[in-house]
């Protein structure tokens, strides 16, 4: 009871503030008003802010801003990615504009940096709220106030507080996932590190906390309609208990009900007072009398302005107040009920009501009851009375401020007794001020929603708004993914207009060709009695198959052994005899065309079998015995070896392979590692450096030449190999697709060292020179990399021209499931390859054999010329690319072993080893990438410092996805250590 009275002080403050001013009647005031008004005693500066033009430009200007706020926000949905690897590059915001970087967003630079600013560095998400908040300030004030779409402080209210929190809510989840995702990028650094810093104080009561938060917001400014209503009825009967007017049941029911819907219908109007009245006003109704004289002072204006607004008309009768009885009759139940019944429609009705409310009963008391003081916040002249009441009881040693006291209860008798007169004021009326309107429209508003039935609806969608922005949130986590393409956005994919146009053969196998084939077939099979069904030929680009069904009974190992006689008696060379061919129940004999088809690579290019193949690395190696394009993939393979006499086809191999990536491959998603002892083979590819090859840090050349740095580079990707499977470790994924799709999907945190990873093909033109000057050195690392990288996207092509065991070793063979074979010089050196002869059999020029485990496909490899290889390169070479070629990490030779355990010498150990100490110490966290995120060091050194620290013993030994367990407690026996050290 004492608090609802206490909110309507200010009103009646106001009121009285005029009357000492003027002594005019009611009638007076017709004429006098706005003069009064017209004469404010408000500070100039005041005055100037009220200025329309001044109001009406700046509204303007801000329902513009809101506009261009939302489009640049609209635009980061779609570029956001790509602007802020851009802006990060630069180095922030601020450099943007001198970096002379083009950015993505459809607003320029301003748009980028502004949603950067809004999204990324501020409330993340939640900033979207400021569109709202922007454009209701500036339609309000563009419409002077006559025009409100939500009362503008509400919004403000409801939109801060919602950006705060969603911000915080989404690093909440950022921060106790610990794993990279979406949110991380969309929460907002301020969202970010509030729940940071909550989670380190409360843990998971940081939700609590949220949750309670929502809660207490909501009563505040939302007010759940079912919690008002249970605690509503809980008062309802205990006031009916103590209550000292004695109404009947059903007026209290109906007072009730009706103003539950009146305190959802005043939400508006008591949250445009919320912070004035409800705090500021309650806390200070204490020393009413201070604040009257404050208020008074600082806004006499408004203060007339308000009371104007209030009864309809500008209360000037000083006389009044003397008149007035505080203790005036008590007002009756039937009475105030009315007047609430009877909405106000318009001032003159509004007005009426209260006279007949106030004047009628000469209000003094009001019934202590709930509802009625709910009543009285809307009604102007019901809250009157409490105040007078409240006054009366708090101590008044000085009379004057009694006086000032009595001063602020007046206005209620000022319009009762003005009441008939102000009627007809209104009437006659200058137009009301602005302020005026608002006021009588509101009623209007709220009368729209003034059923309990309506309040429950609109209750219910504040409710449901609520339940649903956990899954707006997750929505929208699915929405914005990384792509790695971005980062170089212009790249286009190289045309096949840069190669030759596909020769249509002349060469076609003749029907007189095939025929003599056939008969000669049939006869040599006749001679040593093989009876043949049915023959039939295939005709491919180097060689025909003919496929026969031998009769009933005939063994096939008679055939297969015939393979000599057979290619003997066709007098042919490459004669191949498949006994029989898997699936196809008939026994192929392979004979080489008398003139062979050049597959171009153009041709196999433009099939739609390798632009449409869904494949990691596919690669077009060229076209099979029937003439099909044959596409496979390398990352499926996972690792290729290729053997072959010198000239028969293999640097051509290599460069189809090679061609076939570029073509489809972005250099985001690729890169090259490239070997060439030969010097010459590879060397082409050097142009395309910083788009597709990857090289090591100090290297001048990314293109290996060099044994020695064949054998760093080769350690360096075992050691890429190592770090990727850790990223893939902490990812909780088992292969580089899963791991760049939960990147790619912001799931993985940059911050926690991860990256996307692109895949990483290693060719070696010429592993038989490496082999003899390195050995050992070299297959360890071929053999580990060929166990273990294909999951983590690291792919090998080796070739040699003499696939002898000493070459192609037993440790390097059982790792390369997938075998090529150009023509070989013996049945041995076929078997060394393939597991099978038949390479010795080829016909050279590209005539080669796939083994990918049992199969064993003869393929026309595709042609492409040294012309076309460098066509490609440039056209690549021409486009921008990345800053250097990908960089492997470094290699260190073998480092000699640390003395005495002490986290090696203190030479040995990083300049940042006691740094990264006290940093683990402080967070009693082992983690290797908080070293790198803190210290802001690339993996491989936070590694190097975190095997020194368990050197030293301050960190115990990795333990998989957890955190090492930080031996030394305090930062203080963290010091006596490291003196010991
Ligand atoms: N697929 C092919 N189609 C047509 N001709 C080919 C094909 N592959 C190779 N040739 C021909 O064979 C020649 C030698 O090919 P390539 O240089 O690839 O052999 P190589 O095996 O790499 O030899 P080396 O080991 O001596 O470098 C080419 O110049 C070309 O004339």
């Amino acid at each position: 009871m004492a608090s609802e009275p206490k909110k309507n002080v200010r009103k009646n403050i106001y009121k009285p503030s005029s009357v000492p001013q003027s002594s005019a009647t009611p009638h007076a005031e017709e004429t006098e008003r706005p003069v009064r008004l017209k004469v404010p005693k408000m500070s100039f500066d005041n005055n100037k802010l009220k200025d329309p033009r001044l109001q009406t430009s700046i509204g303007l200007s801000l329902i513009f801003l809101s506009v261009y706020t939302c489009l640049a926000l609209l635009s980061f949905v779609f570029t956001g990615k790509a602007d802020q690897s851009i802006i990060e590059n630069v180095g922030g915001i601020t450099n943007l504009i001198s970096s002379g970087k083009e950015v993505q967003n459809w607003l320029g630079l301003l748009g980028a940096s502004l949603s950067h600013l809004l999204v990324y560095n501020m409330f993340g998400l939640g900033s979207i709220l400021l569109i709202p908040m922007l454009f209701s300030a500036g339609y309000e004030l563009f419409t002077q106030g006559n025009g409100k779409l939500m009362k503008f402080r509400k919004l403000g209210y409801i939109c801060l507080f919602y950006m705060l929190w969603i911000s915080v809510l989404l690093g909440y989840y950022v921060v106790i996932k610990d794993t990279p995702n979406l949110l991380g990028f969309l929460c907002g650094k301020i969202g970010l590190t509030v729940a940071d810093g909550m989670y380190s104080l409360i843990g998971w009561g940081t939700i609590i906390f949220l949750i309670l938060a929502v809660l207490i917001h909501g009563v505040y400014i939302v007010k759940f309609n079912a919690v008002s209503k249970v605690i509503g009825k809980v008062t309802k009967n205990r006031y009916s208990d103590k209550s000292e007017v004695n109404t009947t049941s059903e007026t209290e029911n109906t007072t009730l009900s009706e103003n539950e819907s009146d305190d959802e219908l005043e939400e508006d109007e008591d949250l445009e007072n919320y912070s004035e009245e409800e705090t500021s006003i309650e806390t200070s109704s204490l020393t009413n009398e201070n604040v009257i004289e404050e208020e008074i002072t600082e806004e006499p204006n408004e203060i007339e302005e308000e009371a104007a607004q209030d009864t309809g008309l500008v209360p000037h009768n000083a006389q009044l107040p003397s008149v007035v009885e505080p203790e005036a009759p008590i007002v009756t139940e039937s009475v105030p009920q009315q007047a609430i019944k009877v909405d106000p429609i318009s001032v003159d009705v509004n007005i009426q009501v209260e006279h007949v409310q106030v004047g009628g009963n000469g209000t003094n008391q009001i019934p202590p009851t709930q509802n009625y003081s709910k009543q009285q916040s809307r009604d102007t002249t019901s809250e009157m009375p409490p105040v007078k009441e409240e006054k009366k009881e708090s101590p008044t040693p000085n009379p004057s401020s009694q006086q000032k006291k009595v001063t602020p209860n007046t206005p209620p008798i000022i319009e009762i007794e003005a009441e008939p007169t102000k009627s007809e004021t209104i009437k006659l009326d200058p137009p009301a001020p602005p302020k005026k309107k608002e006021k009588v429209e509101n009623p209007h508003e709220l009368s729209d929603v003034s059923t309990t039935e309506n309040v429950d609806k609109a209750d219910l969608n504040v409710l449901k708004k609520i339940e649903e922005e956990p899954d707006e949130i997750v929505n929208i986590e699915d929405m914005d993914e990384y792509d790695p393409k971005l980062d170089l956005s212009h790249y286009k994919y190289p045309d096949l207009d840069l190669l030759h146009p596909p020769v249509e053969s002349k060469a076609k196998v003749t029907k007189e060709e095939l025929e003599a084939n056939k008969e000669k077939i049939v006869n040599t099979l006749r001679h040593f009695k093989i009876g043949i069904a049915s023959i039939s030929a295939t005709i491919g680009p180097t060689v025909t198959l003919y496929e026969i069904v031998p009769e009933v009974g005939i063994k096939i190992s008679k055939i297969r052994n015939l393979e000599d006689d057979i290619a003997l008696s066709l007098a042919a060379l490459g004669i191949r005899i498949i006994a029989p061919i898997p699936g196809r129940g008939t026994i192929g004999i392979e004979v080489p065309n008398n003139n062979r088809e050049m597959v171009s690579m153009s041709s196999v290019l433009a099939t739609e079998k390798f632009a449409k193949a869904k494949m990691d690395l596919p690669v077009a190696f060229g076209r099979t015995i029937s003439n099909e394009v044959f596409v496979a993939d390398l990352a499926k393979m996972p690792h290729l070896l290729m053997a072959g006499a010198t000239g028969q086809g293999k640097s051509v191999g290599i460069n189809v392979l090679l061609s076939s990536l570029l073509y489809r491959k972005h250099p985001s998603e690729l890169k090259f590692v490239m070997i060439d002892p030969k010097k010459v083979e590879l060397s082409l590819f050097n142009k395309i450096e910083r788009h597709f090859l990857a090289s090591l840090p100090d290297a001048e050349e990314a293109i290996i030449t060099d044994t020695k740095k064949a054998i760093h580079i080769l350690n360096s990707l075992c050691t890429e190999m190592d770090m990727r499977y850790s990223l893939l470790k902490s990812a909780g994924v088992r292969n580089i697709k899963e791991y760049n799709t939960k990147f790619c999907n912001r799931r993985l945190n940059p911050k926690k060292g991860h990256r996307f990873l692109p895949y990483i093909v290693l060719v070696i033109d010429e592993l038989a020179d490496l082999m003899m000057t390195a050995g050992k050195e070299i297959e360890g690392p071929i053999a580990r990399l060929a166990q273990l990288a294909r999951a983590i996207g690291i792919h090998l092509v080796v070739a040699t021209q003499r696939p002898s065991v000493d070459v192609i070793t037993g440790m390097i063979k059982a790792n390369f499931p997938a075998r090529l074979s150009f023509r070989v010089t013996s049945k041995i050196d076929s078997r060394t390859i393939l597991d099978a002869g038949g390479a010795d059999q080829l016909i050279g020029m590209g005539d080669m054999l796939l083994s990918t485990g049992n199969d064993l496909t003869r393929i026309q490899c595709a042609f492409i010329d040294t012309d076309e290889v460098e066509k490609l390169c440039d056209f690549i070479a021409d486009q921008t690319g990345f800053s250097a070629a990908y960089m492997l990490p470094e290699f260190e030779e073998e480092q000699p072993a640390s003395k005495g355990g002490g986290g090696g010498s203190v030479d040995d150990r990083d300049d940042l080893f006691e740094e990264a100490a006290r940093l683990l110490v402080r967070h009693q966290q082992g983690s290797t990438s908080l070293i790198q995120r803190k210290l802001s060091l690339g993996y491989n050194r936070a590694g190097r410092i975190i095997d020194q620290l368990e050197a030293a013993g301050i960190v115990g030994p990795f333990e998989g996805s957890k955190a090492r367990q930080v031996n030394v407690k305090t930062e203080m026996e963290l010091e006596v250590v490291l003196n010991t050290l």
